[in-house]
């Protein structure tokens, strides 16, 4: 299969609240009518050893380098059993978070070593990146009052501090400036129908 019969890679990236899985319903509805085959699936999860490790991830206290190893070994899974089969067979894969997420929560959050980081990212995908990222950018004080208003329990990520919250950002976006002709930062600080409006420009450009 030549590069341009095989699938597009899409992400999904933001903080938590920031509106990501209301919109990929959406994104992935824009690409399956336009008679695409679109394989839908998140981080850490995607694969059934990949939802055993997100449990103890997102609930079980750890080592930071623990976080990170763990969120990379099922990244490893996840691209051996769903995401590069999928790709190579022609089909899209929308994934929500992906290794920007490593890079902001562990990185930016955590204070992961940067090298260490890229020494992960090089050994598990150093062949593959996503064909487009999309970054939900919002304050974090407007993503908690979206969380706080779900009225349900919280993870362990959910449960950090503002300024845990807030460097996560900030790596994000740090991450967004190192990569713009991949990651398209997309005002989430807005209604449902106006963030539709601005993905379904960026679809368009992607499918051109
Ligand atoms: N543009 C928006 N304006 C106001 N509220 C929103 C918007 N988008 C989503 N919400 C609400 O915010 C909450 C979080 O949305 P969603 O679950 O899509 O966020 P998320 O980015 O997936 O968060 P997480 O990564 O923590 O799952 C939901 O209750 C949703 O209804
Ligand atoms: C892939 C990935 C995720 N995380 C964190 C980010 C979120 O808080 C949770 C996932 O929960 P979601 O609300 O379903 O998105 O995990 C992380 O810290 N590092 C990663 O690599």
């Amino acid at each position: 299969m030549n590069a341009s019969q095989r699938g597009r890679f899409i992400t999904f990236e933001g903080i938590d609240g920031a509106g990501k899985s209301s919109q990929i319903e959406y994104v992935v509805g824009l690409l399956r009518a336009r008679g695409l085959h679109v394989v839908a699936t998140r981080e850490p999860g995607g694969t059934p050893l990949g939802e055993k490790l997100r449990e103890l991830l997102l609930h079980e206290p750890m080592h930071l380098e623990t976080e990170a190893l763990l969120m990379f070994a099922a990244r490893r899974e996840h691209l051996a059993q769903l995401i590069e089969p999928a790709l190579a067979r022609g089909d899209w894969v929308v994934c929500d978070r992906f290794s920007d997420a490593t890079w902001a929560y562990q990185g930016g959050g955590r204070g992961l070593d940067r090298d260490k980081f890229a020494q992960l990212e090089q050994w598990v995908h150093g062949h593959l990146q996503p064909d487009l990222t999309l970054l939900f950018d919002l304050p974090h004080s407007v993503a908690q009052g979206r969380i706080a208003a779900q009225a349900r329990g919280l993870d362990r990520f959910e449960q950090e501090r503002a300024d845990f919250h807030e460097r996560v950002r900030d790596a994000y976006l740090e991450r967004a400036v190192a990569a713009p002709q991949r990651m398209h930062v997309v005002d989430a600080n807005q209604t449902p129908a106006d963030i539709r409006k601005e993905l379904e420009q960026t679809i368009a450009n992607i499918c051109s």
